[in-house]
């Protein structure tokens, strides 16, 4: 007759799922089990001894003494019969009286059972993983005590299952710990590097100001900026106020005390900052104040430099490029003194400004004579040479500042005189033809003295409502004809429009 395979409870499934959450199928030995069976060896006084849990087709020994199968298949495991009862030691007196067991194999042969005992070991929720059992070879009962004995080894291996589970879970979730700190760590560093990569993209150094203290602390990009080593080595100063250059710091000063006391969302502006080989840099500065005192103070503010200091030179550059540009075009080439566009636009100022002020404004046309003749003379170089040497004579009498000088045509000059009354003008224009006859340019083809000698025409207007600036360049026009007709070498007043 062969074996009576016990009957499988309900839940086994259940069971079996949880024991295999245990992960201790087919583990290693461990001193703490084999103690256990070594217990219940000795206690119950059996030559065999097992901790057997009970999978889903097989009995497998966690530990042993007396036996040398490692595991069973579970239609022949006694064990499996004891979960049915798991409040109870579970026993058989003698197995060839049983007639579940005569036929059991491993009554019939090897280990040749007669006696088992064993004892459920129940796991929270009450399931059954398996047993901790006595076997021996003869028929035999248990005492009482040995029966309460296996009882509490099952107990206690229970128990030593329990801890497995706690162990394993603790380790799972240092597992997972370290794993999330190794992510956040890599996080970190993926945005530190994020943040270098921005910072060094853009060519920015970062700075770092404690308020209270004013000690500046910067990044190896910022030092670097600075000339100094990026190993960290810094200025010799903490006090980041002293690296600003003298006549940036007021504007420096009111930007951040704007961003400071709530007026603009950030501190921006650029100024100068000294380098350590001396020189000063150029540098847009972008900051915010990222830490507060309970009382709004400001603690700490963190802000970025970009080197802006070839920007700067160009802008410089362009600069004075646009005013020589300007000055080329305002300017006669040839004897330096304003061209004709210059009169033009200075003319239309000072009559805007003579109608505002009601102050006259006098206009001097000066007239080289006989220029022709000095050119059929000496020729044109030597004709641009007197130009050049005129329009220095007469810049030298227009002296007191304000006054405008311009070519106006060939070898005609005029000079307006804002504020002037006709005393005032009438003065310039003598000083101008005596400069000519102290300077003494020769023109030995002239009529007049066989010098250089000018025609001067004087006018001078108050800029009203019903009068243009073309009644002031008329008058002395007209002036200078007179001046002309009556001889050359001498001035002419127009007549008051
Ligand atoms: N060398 C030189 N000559 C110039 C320049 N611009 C104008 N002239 C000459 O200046 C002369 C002006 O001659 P005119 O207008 O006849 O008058 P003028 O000979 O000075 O005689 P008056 O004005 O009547 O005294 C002309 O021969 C022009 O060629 C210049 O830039 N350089």
């Amino acid at each position: 007759m062969p074996a009576v395979p016990a009957a499988r409870a309900e839940n086994d499934a259940d069971r079996v799922a949880h024991l295999r959450r245990f992960e201790i199928l087919d583990s290693l030995p461990e001193g703490a089990y084999d103690d256990i069976v070594a217990l219940a060896s000795q206690l119950c006084g059996a030559p065999i001894a097992l901790i057997s849990l009970v999978d889903a087709e097989r009995q497998w020994f966690k530990a042993r003494v007396g036996l040398e199968a490692q595991e069973t298949p579970r239609d022949l495991a006694f064990c499996d019969h004891a979960l049915l009862r798991p409040d109870a030691v579970f026993t058989i007196p003698d197995a060839h009286a049983d007639p579940r067991f005569a036929d059991n194999p491993l009554v019939t042969g090897p280990p040749h059972i007669r006696f088992y005992a064993g004892a459920p070991i129940l796991v929270e929720g009450g399931l059954p993983m398996g047993t901790v059992c006595v076997i021996d070879t003869q028929p035999r009962l248990l005492a009482p005590a040995q029966a309460a004995a296996l009882q509490a080894l099952a107990r206690q291996t229970a128990a030593l299952l329990a801890l497995r589970a706690h162990t394993r879970l603790a380790q799972q979730q240092a597992a997972e710990l370290a794993k999330t700190s190794a992510e956040a760590q890599r996080e970190r560093q993926r945005s530190a590097e994020l943040l270098d990569l921005v910072l060094r993209g853009g060519n920015l150094g970062l700075w770092d100001i404690h308020v209270p203290s004013s000690v500046w602390t910067a990044n190896a990009r910022e030092l670097e900026m600075l000339g100094h080593a990026a190993d960290g080595a810094g200025p010799s100063t903490t006090d980041w106020r002293t690296l600003i250059h003298p006549d940036d710091w007021p504007q420096v000063r009111a930007a951040l005390q704007a961003h400071l006391g709530g007026a603009a969302p950030a501190f921006q502006c650029e100024h100068r900052m000294r380098h350590r080989a001396g020189h000063w840099i150029w540098v847009q500065s972008h900051a915010v104040v990222v830490d507060r005192s309970a009382d709004g103070q400001p603690l700490r503010v963190v802000g970025t430099h970009r080197d802006v200091t070839r920007r700067k030179e160009a802008e410089a550059e362009i600069e004075l490029a646009h005013a020589r540009l300007q000055q080329l075009s305002t300017t006669d080439a040839l004897t330096g003194v304003g061209n004709r566009r210059h009169f033009d636009d200075c003319l239309a100022r000072e009559w805007a400004r003579s109608a505002r002020t009601h102050q006259p404004l006098a206009l001097l046309m000066i007239d080289i004579d006989h220029f022709k003749l000095y050119n059929d003379r000496y020729g044109h170089p030597a004709g641009d040479d007197c130009l050049r040497r005129v329009a220095e004579l007469i810049t030298a009498c227009a002296r007191r500042g304000g006054e405008i000088v311009a070519r106006y045509g060939g070898e005609e000059f005029a000079v307006l005189l804002p504020g002037t009354p006709i005393d005032g003008a009438r003065a310039v224009a003598q000083r101008c033809l005596q400069a000519l006859r102290d300077g003494a340019i020769e023109h030995l083809a002239s009529p007049t003295d066989g010098v250089v000698s000018l025609s001067i025409g004087v006018a001078v207007r108050v800029a009203g409502k019903s009068i243009e600036p073309k009644a002031l360049t008329d008058a002395a026009d007209a002036a200078l004809y007179e001046a002309k007709r009556g001889g050359r070498d001498r001035l002419a007043v127009g007549t008051a429009g």
